[in-house]
């Protein structure tokens, strides 16, 4: 578990997380939504240490892991692994060579240098492209794959690192719904069976409602909405959303939302 307090980032005059305050549970599927420039993005970057808090703390197992420096700070960023929108592969790189990247941190330079890596991490490397089914695709050019496959791949190298939590920040948003579906499918049983847990910025109800066991919404930076899918209502989403009597839920949804969520009753929505 790790608390977040009385967390504050501002650039120059703008507040972009404004005293945030949360718990997250271990092993928890959370899902963060909210319009853009709500904060959602900076949140998660300073949960990975990839942005700096202008004050607050986030405590984990007894340490403020804003203070951590050094190899406690990247022993942090490999237990809390990051995927990003637009998927950050090597594009020229095989597959395969771009989920061992996931074992940077942990390799010295000159491996790194010469791409020399252990047979072992080669061999769970493929396991866990055969995992998300993209095994075949391990020779490829990242490339040539297409975005839902390339996001997969995305995933697998943060699995190769093994973390704790999973921060993925708008994991679909250049994805159509088909493969949009399967990169959340994969999200969500990464949680159920291993346990990690999962943050994600979303930028759809439906996908959030749909995936997710708890929703926190965003607005100006404060987190405004933390509750069940089952709360958020339309009036809740028109509070996150700063939306008038207008609000129309289709403006913020895929076409996920329209298959039937696994195992859960329909979602009743009543504003
Ligand atoms: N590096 C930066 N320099 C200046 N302002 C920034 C920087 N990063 C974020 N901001 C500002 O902070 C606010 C929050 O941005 P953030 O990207 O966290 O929002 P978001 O909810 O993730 O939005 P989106 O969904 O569009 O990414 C915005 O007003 C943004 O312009």
């Amino acid at each position: 578990m790790f608390e977040i307090r009385s967390l504050i980032r501002k650039f120059g005059e703008k507040t972009a997380v404004d005293k945030v305050s949360v718990s997250i549970p271990d092993a928890a599927m959370i899902g963060i939504i909210g319009r853009s420039g709500a904060g959602k993005s900076t949140l998660l970057r300073i949960l990975n240490r990839m942005t700096d808090a202008t004050s607050g703390e986030i405590l984990h197992e007894g340490r403020n892991i804003l203070s951590l420096r050094g190899a406690d700070k990247r022993a942090w960023q490999c237990d809390c692994a990051m995927i990003f929108q637009q998927f950050n592969l090597v594009p020229r790189m095989d597959v395969v060579s771009n989920v061992l990247h996931g074992t940077l941190n942990r390799r010295s330079t000159l491996s790194t240098m010469f791409n020399l890596y252990p047979q072992n991490d080669i061999h769970r490397a493929i396991d866990i492209l055969d995992r998300l089914g993209i095994a075949e695709q391990a020779p490829k050019r990242a490339d040539a794959l297409s975005g839902g496959q390339q996001q997969r791949v995305a995933i697998a190298r943060a699995l190769m690192q093994d973390p704790k939590i999973i921060l993925a920040d708008e994991p679909i948003a250049s994805l159509d719904p088909m493969n949009a579906t399967i990169v959340m499918d994969s999200l969500r049983r990464i949680h159920d069976e291993d346990g990690r847990t999962v943050i994600c910025n979303l930028h759809t109800l439906d996908t959030a409602r749909r995936y997710c066991d708890r929703v926190i919404g965003m607005r100006d930076g404060r987190v405004v909405f933390d509750g069940s899918p089952e709360q958020l209502t339309t009036g809740a989403a028109r509070d996150i959303y700063g939306a008038g009597a207008d609000f129309s839920e289709a403006a913020t949804s895929t076409d996920i939302g329209a298959l039937e969520k696994p195992g859960r009753q329909p979602d009743l929505v009543s504003a």
